[in-house]
């Protein structure tokens, strides 16, 4: 007897946030983006991306923050979808995807980019277009600055705008805590702050940190503490000046240091160990400064196939 649940044939894909160890920001370019040294982190927050045949592309989300998740062709997963089946000559993106969200949503953690990569992935599984690796990056790179990353996982460093990527290696795990804020920080808005900040001052070319990569590779949290930096902090605390509080909360608490994600507004807190960790982020959810804290570690691998189901 046929099982009904087997046949009907889903891929999930489990896809990591990121944080942004180092964020070096060169001056703007012509076409409107910033070189950048970017140093990436995957992390244990994940969203979960499932891909089902449908007579013509849709899109479902549930979880935190997913009502602030836009459900039409602007999704950045419909995109992948759309993006690969025009690549691979089909005729249409007839896919479901079903988003199960826990990235923060607008948090600087890259949760829409992640998605895209997410969907890339699925949607090339369950059409089974056999794409090569090199291509759904480069397509993956198409979709937006972060989204290759989120492939790849690990560590890496980003070039360009960031989507050039070198794998960077990791010697141990690093615990995090990330104190999630309530409403998102526009991109474009926070890169725009920091230009506006900048004012006259020339931009030095940005480049990977040398005691940074060390202390990655050597899986040294002490080292990393010290050589943390992001340069849209700045661009991120003047759009929300409540951010310096979240700061001053998470190293109250013990952390070894604290940043912005990327673009914000969510804060990251390194920890030097699992208990630590648990423990800033007990005080944090307790201060006051933030929607929720959550603790996990790094790296992450990168996006890949949690189940297969029918066919
Ligand atoms: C802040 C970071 O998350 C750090 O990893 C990324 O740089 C942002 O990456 P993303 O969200 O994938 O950004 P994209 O979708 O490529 O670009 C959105 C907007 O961010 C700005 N942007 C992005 C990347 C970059 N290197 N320079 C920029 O100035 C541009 O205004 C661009 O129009
Ligand atoms: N799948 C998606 N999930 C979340 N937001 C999405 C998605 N697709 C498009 N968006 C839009 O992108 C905006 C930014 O959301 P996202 O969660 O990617 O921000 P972010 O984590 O700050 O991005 P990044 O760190 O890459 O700059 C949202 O406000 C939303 O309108």
């Amino acid at each position: 007897m046929s099982h009904p649940a087997a046949s009907v044939p889903a891929v999930t894909i489990r896809v990591p946030a990121k944080v942004n160890v180092q964020l070096a920001v060169g001056p703007p370019r012509a076409d409107g983006y910033h070189d950048l040294a970017n140093v990436f982190l995957a992390v244990g927050l994940q969203d979960r991306v499932t891909a089902r045949p449908a007579p013509r592309l849709s899109i479902t989300c549930a979880g935190p923050g997913s009502a602030l998740v836009p459900l039409d062709g602007t999704n950045l997963a419909a995109r992948a979808a759309e993006l690969l089946a025009a690549h691979t000559g089909r005729e249409r993106a007839d896919v479901h995807l079903h988003i199960d969200k826990d990235i923060p949503v607008a948090g600087g953690m890259a949760g829409g980019s992640a998605d895209g990569a997410a969907a890339l992935l699925a949607c090339a599984e369950l059409w089974g277009t056999g794409t090569p690796r090199e291509e759904l990056l480069e397509l993956a790179g198409r979709l937006g600055s972060d989204v290759p990353f989120a492939i790849v996982g690990g560590a890496a460093l980003g070039l360009g705008r960031g989507e050039l990527l070198t794998p960077l290696p990791v010697g141990g795990t690093f615990h995090w805590v990330f104190a999630l804020a309530d409403g998102g920080l526009s991109t474009p808005e926070v890169y725009r702050e920091c230009d506006r900040l900048r004012g006259e001052d020339p931009a030095p070319a940005p480049e990977a940190s040398p005691a940074l990569l060390a202390a990655l590779r050597d899986g040294d949290a002490y080292a990393l503490a010290g050589a943390l930096s992001n340069d849209l902090q700045p661009a991120a605390i003047s759009l929300r000046p409540s951010l310096e509080d979240v700061l001053e909360a998470g190293s109250a608490a013990g952390a070894l240091a604290g940043l912005v994600s990327g673009s914000g507004p969510t804060c990251a807190f390194l920890a030097p160990d699992a208990p630590t960790a648990a423990r800033i982020a007990t005080v944090l959810e307790g201060s006051g400064t933030c929607r929720a804290a959550r603790a996990t570690t790094s790296p992450a691998p990168g996006a890949g196939v949690l189940t297969i189901s029918g066919a």
